[in-house]
């Protein structure tokens, strides 16, 4: 039992006092967990482009100050009353999308998003409708029921994933958000058949683990798509075979899509936040079976459009979270897959940095210069 157990921590964390300007490093003070709750000692955080969108407050949800963060690995430090799930000293992965057992949605096979904590986890606060942060008395709120910008974070009991001890906790964190998400993007949700043609636009984390995914599945051509023609050369060691910068086409890029493969693409997979790239990430891909699957973030009041004959003539709009992966069960494999050396993660740490200078992860994803910063805390 560790001796912070039942006290308050006080730590440094990443606040974000307000939409649109730097996070501050803070003394901030860290509750014990109350029942039902795991409070984690973090490890290493990575930066996902969410956490930014939130930050430029683009996100409906976004609530201020809040302590952002949700690609963290850690240690539990201690437990609240009733958590049988994990126990002080245990390796765990964060999760944004819980797996409570129990819901209607967990009990469905037809989809991850459990819903047992989904209203708070929104208004940024824990299950009980309250806060354990604070600083200079002042409340906090959690971001996505991880809050990982922080040295501890007290998350619900069904939003941890317990992984193996091996793993380095500064590469397996990528799992708890942008590797996990891609990679199930194309083998969950789109679910991509052997010999498909795909195409992944944005290559950042998201697109490059989709990219990864389609490999897994037995693509035999995966066309990366990105205005940022120096992501192609990451997107080959993930198993891209061509690449397309729309701005070097005068003809909208679905078309030149189209052109290149003899109708369109069997699935094409969104991971930017762009509608209008989500119109023609749709548009790119064949008539009566293509499927395109929407993984990026879309800013508060943006609207998708497309002529409803794409879909009569047999197309299928899906999206995804999390990769479709039901997390408390999945998370765990994916760790183990990484251990036996069946998944990349490491290739997409670009860049690794102290906790103190996140703001520079920021500033690398924003400039293109980066595909994950991870934080070490
Ligand atoms: N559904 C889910 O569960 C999840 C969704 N997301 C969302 O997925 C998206 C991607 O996240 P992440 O990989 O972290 O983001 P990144 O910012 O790392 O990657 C996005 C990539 O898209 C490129 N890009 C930007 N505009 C265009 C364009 N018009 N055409 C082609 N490429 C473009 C960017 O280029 P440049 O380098 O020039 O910026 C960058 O390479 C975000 O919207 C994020 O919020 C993330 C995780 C989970
Ligand atoms: N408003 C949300 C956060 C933004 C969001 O849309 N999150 C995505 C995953 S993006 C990860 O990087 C999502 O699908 N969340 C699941 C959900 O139920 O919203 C928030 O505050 O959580
Ligand atoms: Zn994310
Ligand atoms: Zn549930």
């Amino acid at each position: 039992m560790a001796d912070t157990a039942g006290k308050v921590i006080t730590c440094r964390a990443a606040v974000a006092w307000e939409a649109k300007k730097p996070l501050v490093i803070e003394q901030v003070e860290v509750e014990p967990p109350r029942a039902h709750e795991v409070r984690i000692k973090i490890v290493a955080t990575g930066v996902c482009h969410t956490d930014a969108y939130t930050l430029g407050g683009l996100d409906p949800e976004g609530v201020f100050p809040v302590v952002l963060g949700h690609e963290g690995g850690g240690i539990v430090e201690s437990v609240g009353e009733g958590v049988t799930r994990v126990q002080p000293g245990d390796a765990v992965i964060p999760l944004y999308i819980p797996q409570c057992g129990e819901c209607k949605f967990c009990l469905s096979p037809k989809t991850n998003l459990c819903q047992k904590i989904r209203v708070t986890q929104g208004q940024g606060l824990m299950p009980d409708g309250t806060s354990r942060f604070s600083c200079r008395g002042q409340r906090l709120f959690h971001f996505m029921g991880t809050s990982t910008f922080s040295e501890f974070t007290v998350v619900a009991d069904v939003s941890v994933a317990k992984v193996s001890p091996a793993a380095p906790l500064d590469r397996v964190c990528l799992l708890g958000c942008g590797v996990a998400t891609g990679y199930g993007a194309a083998l969950n949700t789109a679910k991509v058949e052997p010999g498909s043609t795909c195409a992944v636009f944005g290559l950042g984390a998201v697109g490059l683990a989709a990219i990864m995914g389609c490999q897994a599945a037995g693509a035999s051509r995966i066309i990366g798509v990105d205005i940022n023609p120096g992501k192609f050369e990451a997107a080959r060691t993930f198993g891209a075979t061509e690449f397309l910068n729309p701005k070097d086409h005068a003809k909208p890029v679905e078309q030149v899509l189209v052109e290149m493969t003899d109708g369109g693409v069997d699935y094409s997979f969104e991971c930017i936040g762009n509608v209008g790239i989500m119109r023609s990430a749709l548009e790119a891909t064949h008539k009566g079976w293509g499927v395109s699957v929407i993984i990026g973030v879309a800013a508060a009041g943006q609207e998708m459009a497309t002529k409803p004959f794409m879909l009569v003539l047999g197309r299928t709009w899906k999206g995804t979270a999390f990769g479709g992966w039901k997390s408390v069960e999945s998370v765990p494999r994916l760790v183990d897959d990484y251990l036996a050396k069946k998944l990349k993660v490491d290739e997409f740490v670009t860049h690794t940095l102290p906790f103190a200078e996140i703001n520079q992860a920021f500033d690398l994803m924003h400039e293109g210069k980066s595909i994950r910063t991870v934080l070490k805390l």
